[in-house]
């Protein structure tokens, strides 16, 4: 066995000659960049480099952008993590700002080289960017092509260092990203509709939210669990996932919870539009690219899977192979149920409806949604909240009649909101909405005015109650179908952009 110090001494002429072959790379490298042209200059010094490359002290982690269809999670840290490294060497900085974000963003620019210490260690990023860069995309239909330019980070150090660099330097990136995520409140809203994440901007808390307070809770204690549990997860072999089913009628503030949970936790939004999907492999591409730490987010699945029956059905495409052309409800399945698991950690999804007794009972079987949210009409408590909300008050001689106005009439709280908006003065505000109440009150004692009794009336009096009974429903359902047709056009992310 070779002693300590001939291990050593190896190893120092080892270092040594690794050096003098640097030096040398270093030497032609000047002369040629004084007498050779680029192109040249590069063949050259990728010759050089695949000589002696290997006698190299320096290891060189390429990080990519995106592993085949996911984005790298490690990549979206290492951009966070460096952007509070700019030294003062950096000479160029990619600075941007989206229309809906409050702060600049600044990154490092191609080609630029940030040098980090830790532990000891120095360590050199780059990044680099590689133009044109062919992705081939396998829909059921086949294949297609696109050209993009594609990004990494380069990051080199001594070749010593390498176990220290992926066991500890890389998680404390990670982590300080997670960190630097959290001060910076940047929660992003990605959707189909929409090439790059936008910022999500949307002021709903918990505290700014009218619902059920017990159930305002007992959801904030899930949540709360539900992030602190990585070890439990793992440890009962449970992919660290949580389904919530959102349910109740428009403007009862399903969209605005999800907002608010987002805002909780700091998780970006997957706004999933099921309706702009081909198929389910598009369904699985998407969901295989949403990053940890997220809330991915089905609106009104209802009407989704309605989708299923109107318009799927096969089509041909150019080489003549069978396609299917929407989504499934058993590919939803797949995915809540497998493919979910076996795709990262630390993700919420949210499914919503304003109809819970039109889903498949397959979505609702337990096990599938872990927790059903009922959010109902607005009540006296959730209206003092809406009251502090928009008009800043706590208490007014108007609040005992508005409150039990509220226990007799089914009334949402957007549309309670609507009223609050109108003024800024409270006594009219209230007024305004004392009015309105009562006008919905009316309409609602009309529609259900007694039935008359079989044979006390004449025949003509029961038809005109009942043409009057389905009037009020026919004018009920009515209501709820034009906001539904209203919502068609309307996904999570579109209603945040019209904000
Ligand atoms: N529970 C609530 N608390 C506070 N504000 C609410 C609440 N519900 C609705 N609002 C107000 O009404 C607006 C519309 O509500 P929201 O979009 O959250 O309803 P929704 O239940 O998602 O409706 P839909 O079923 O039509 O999607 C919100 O932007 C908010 O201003
Ligand atoms: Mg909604």
């Amino acid at each position: 066995m070779p002693s300590t110090s001939s291990v050593l001494s190896t190893y120092t002429t080892f270092a040594a000659s690794a050096m003098l072959v640097r030096t040398i790379l270093n030497e032609v490298q000047t002369i040629t960049n004084q007498f050779i042209p680029q192109k040249l200059q590069d063949i050259l010094s990728s010759k050089l480099e695949g000589l002696f490359g290997n006698f190299s002290d320096q290891l060189t982690l390429i990080i990519e952008q995106s592993e085949g269809f996911s984005v790298n999670e490690i990549y979206q840290a290492a951009e966070l993590y460096l952007s509070t490294r700019i030294t003062p060497s950096i000479q160029q900085l990619r600075v941007s700002q989206a229309p809906r974000e409050k702060s600049l963003s600044v990154t490092i620019n191609e080609g630029q080289k940030v040098v980090d210490t830790f532990e000891g260690m120095q360590l050199t990023w780059e990044l680099v960017t590689t133009e044109n860069q062919k992705t081939s995309l396998d829909y059921d239909s086949g294949l297609y092509a696109s050209e993009t330019a594609h990004k990494s980070f380069h990051l080199s150090f001594s070749k010593l260092f390498k176990d220290k660099v992926l066991n500890k330097y890389l998680p404390y990136v990670a982590e300080r990203s997670k960190a630097i995520k959290e001060t910076k409140k940047a929660i992003k809203l990605y959707s189909l509709a929409a090439a790059d994440a936008i910022n999500l901007d949307h002021p709903s808390t918990f505290d700014t939210l009218a619902m059920d307070p017990v159930l305002k809770q007992a959801l904030i204690d899930d949540l709360d669990r539900f992030v602190k549990r990585r070890e439990f997860y793992s440890r009962v072999g449970k992919a660290w996932k949580r389904g919530y089913l959102l349910y109740g009628p428009p403007g009862t503030g399903k969209s605005s919870l999800i907002a608010a949970m987002a805002n909780y936790l700091k998780f970006d939004i997957y706004d999933m539009e099921l309706a702009s999907l081909r198929s389910n492999s598009d369904l699985r591409r998407l969901l295989v690219s949403t990053g940890n730490r997220s809330i991915i987010v089905i609106e009104d699945i209802d009407c989704s899977i309605e989708l299923e029956n109107r318009q799927c059905g096969g089509g041909h495409d150019e080489n003549n192979s069978q396609v299917s052309t929407c989504v499934t409800l058993s590919g939803l399945l797949n995915f809540v149920d497998g493919l979910w698991s076996s795709c990262g950690d630390e993700r919420i999804i949210v499914f919503t409806t304003n109809y819970k007794e039109r889903l498949d009972p397959a979505l609702l079987r337990p096990g599938r949604m872990d927790m059903h949210i009922h959010m109902s009409y607005l009540t006296p408590s959730g209206f003092k909240i809406l009251a502090f909300n928009y008009l800043k008050i706590k208490s007014h001689s108007m609040f005992d009649e508005i409150e039990e106005l509220i226990k007799e009439v089914e009334v949402t709280p957007a549309e309670v909101a609507e009223e609050l908006m109108k003024s800024e003065d409270a006594d009219v505000a209230l007024n305004g909405l004392v009015d309105f109440l009562l006008g919905k009150k009316e309409q609602t004692m009309k529609c259900e005015e007694p039935k008359v009794d079989e044979g006390t009336q004449g025949n003509e009096e029961e038809n005109e109650s009942l043409k009057n009974e389905e009037d009020c429903t026919g004018q009920k359902r009515k209501n709820v179908n034009k906001k539904k047709k209203n919502k068609k056009l309307k996904s999570f992310s579109h209603l945040l952009r019209l904000m």
